[in-house]
């Protein structure tokens, strides 16, 4: 390989690492070395070891300045260069228009960094190209035109804040397509039955059939380009099709205040028979929906609807029930306040189609609509049986909405607190075991993202009894703490040294899981009457007391106290003071089915009567 190609790389690695002109040590690229035959990290070579072919500098730490000028002007290397990968690093600044000198180039995957700007034209004159991802970073202006690519088959520019109307591509070509969580508007071209709307979602003014935004401002058939002269002026058919609207909308007005007055009226009656009836005042659910109602039709939240029905905003990921559903259709329906905790209210609201749904107003979260955006996507895009998976989301700069599905048996922390006294062993440890693999689970997808998103919330009411009585965790993601706010939440003994740990978010849903462990074991409450669960349980361990901790009811089952100490050791971890002591869940999970295989194997002794 020539000098200068070497050198070029060098020089490359050297900007995208960012290290005062040093490059990433862990791939060590030698000046003087050869990038073939010395074998350089990440670097694949032709069969004859004469000309560098692909570049895999994908999840390796770089945090630096993207130069594509400095490779595609270098003339052996715009030559033989196949493939860029720079997936999964924390690299800024844009794409060049230079990149158009790499003729060659079929894979180009610059996917999860900071890289920002307008794509350049030149992208539609890499004929070779067969996979583009841009997806999850901060790119802007519109989309290229790479109509003329016929070999392109992956195109994956979700999360970005692309503007303008989608070019017509030729979707019979892609084997993938997704433009997801940006800013495009107008019609979504003709997808010849290959992409679902998933492909499309999160882009508030993008309209077509199975988005929230109909289509009828942009008839297709009609189309012509949006700023000609003569598409400003209305057709006569145009002017019709409009008039026709405006009295139908006028009529539906007329019809919807009349059956609000007639509404109210009977609803004013039922009250007022049932104020009569119930004069109880205890546990009864605080009828919100005035206030609900006004939160969500405040003028940043507001519906802008076409024909009356449409909303624009409400982003609905496809679920069965809730596939058209929207904010217009959550305003009107009949909402119950059901909390009101640290981080925002919740509504149950009951859907026309009969379906029970909460909707989580967050408060102040401390992240921008596009990060929360990118957020809720991820999440929503991990399924685990036991993870209650976000229905819709809403979001402006003001506000935050999400939506899930009504969990009807309540919460962990009810029922471990509440009246019911009949909670036992197996089913408390069957919990634990389920929210660890479900946590772990999470982690483990949710970490190789470029964000690496914990649950940031972890608490026993947030886990959650569905029908068959299964926890599920629910409100995954949905909270942003920083170290100030980690600081505030945790009792001032020992809130240093959990905030010092705050960069591993992951470990602060740890120690919220070790929390809920010390809840299952003690049948105590986290915080009551100014006593601390955690720092209590430590020193009643440290005194030699440890029977003391366990919940009378257990001791009553007989439980094997060997095992419930097995699981205090576990927990005993988890709330390690030091981030970095405190295990992974994945380990956590491994030791707690340990324990519930123990449990298992000596029930069946029992029942042998081998005991
Ligand atoms: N999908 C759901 N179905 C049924 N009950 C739910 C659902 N989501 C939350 N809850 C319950 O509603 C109550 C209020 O929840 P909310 O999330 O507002 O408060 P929190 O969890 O106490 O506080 P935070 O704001 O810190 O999450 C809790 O008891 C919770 O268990």
């Amino acid at each position: 390989v020539e000098d200068d190609v070497s050198s070029t790389m060098i020089n490359f690695l050297a900007k995208l690492s960012n290290n005062n002109g040093r490059q990433n040590s862990n791939l060590a690229w030698k000046p003087g070395s050869d990038p073939c035959r010395d074998l350089w990290q990440g670097v694949v070579c032709d069969d004859k070891n004469a000309s560098v072919q692909k570049l895999f500098l994908n999840r390796s730490s770089l945090a630096g300045t993207l130069d594509v000028g400095m490779l595609c002007n270098s003339q052996p290397l715009a030559a033989s260069l196949k493939s860029l990968n720079l997936d999964g690093n924390n690299i800024s600044g844009a794409i060049a228009n230079e990149v158009g000198n790499c003729k060659n180039l079929s894979h180009l995957n610059v996917s999860g960094n900071q890289l920002s700007g307008i794509l350049p034209s030149s992208l539609a004159m890499l004929s070779n190209l067969k996979e583009l991802d841009i997806s999850n970073n901060r790119f802007s202006g519109n989309l290229p035109n790479m109509s003329s690519l016929s070999g392109l088959n992956i195109f994956l520019a979700q999360n970005n804040q692309l503007m303008g109307e989608i070019p017509p591509y030729n979707f019979s070509k892609f084997d993938y397509f997704n433009v997801s969580f940006n800013d495009l508007s107008g019609p979504i071209p003709d997808l010849q039955n290959h992409f679902s709307a998933d492909s499309f979602l999160g882009n508030p003014e993008l309209c077509g059939n199975n988005l929230p935004k109909s289509c009828l401002s942009y008839p297709i058939s009609d189309a012509k380009p949006p700023d000609s002269e003569e598409s400003k002026r209305p057709s006569k058919r145009q002017i019709l099709m409009y008039s026709g609207y405006a009295i139908l909308g006028l009529v539906f007005i007329l019809l919807v205040v009349l059956a609000l007055c007639t509404g109210n009226k009977t609803r004013n009656k039922v009250q007022a028979e049932k104020e009569a009836t119930d004069d109880s005042t205890i546990d009864k659910p605080s009828y919100a929906s005035n206030e609900y109602k006004s939160s969500l039709s405040r003028p940043e939240v507001s519906v802008t609807t076409e024909s009356g029905m449409v909303s624009k905003s409400l982003v609905v990921f496809s679920r069965p029930y809730v596939n058209d559903i929207t904010l217009e259709d959550l305003m009107r329906s009949p909402a119950e306040l059901i909390g009101r905790g640290k981080f925002g209210s919740l509504y149950k609201v009951m859907l026309d189609n009969g379906m029970m749904v909460v909707v989580k107003r967050i408060n102040d979260l401390n992240i921008s609509s596009h990060d929360f955006k990118q957020r809720m996507q991820m999440v929503s895009q991990v399924h685990h049986h036991h993870v209650l998976s976000p229905l819709a989301f809403y979001c402006s700069k003001q506000e935050k909405l999400l939506v899930y599905e009504y969990q009807e048996n309540g919460s962990l922390f009810k029922l471990l607190h509440g009246y019911s006294k009949d909670f036992d062993w197996t089913s408390r440890l069957g919990i634990a075991a389920t929210v660890a693999g479900a946590l772990a689970f999470m982690h483990q997808e949710l970490g190789e993202c470029g964000i690496r998103i914990a649950h940031g919330n972890l608490k026993s009411s947030n886990i959650l009894l569905n029908k068959n009585m299964d926890a599920c965790i629910s409100e995954y993601g949905a909270t942003v703490m920083d170290d100030q706010e980690l600081k505030i939440q945790q009792s001032s003994s020992f809130a240093s040294s959990y905030a010092a740990g705050a960069s591993d978010v992951f470990k602060v849903d740890v120690y919220g899981f070790g929390v809920i462990l010390l809840e299952l074991l003690t049948g105590k409450l986290v915080k009551s009457n100014g006593m601390d669960l955690t720092e209590w349980v430590e020193s009643v361990v440290r005194e030699e007391w440890t029977g003391e901790v366990f919940d009378r009811s257990l001791l009553s089952e007989y439980v094997s106290e060997e095992r419930m100490v097995n699981l205090l050791q576990v927990a005993i971890k988890c709330i390690n003071h030091s981030p970095e002591g405190r295990p992974t869940m994945n380990q956590v999970a491994h030791m707690i089915n340990a324990i519930k295989e123990e449990e298992e194997k000596s029930l069946i002794y029992e029942a042998r009567g081998w005991a």
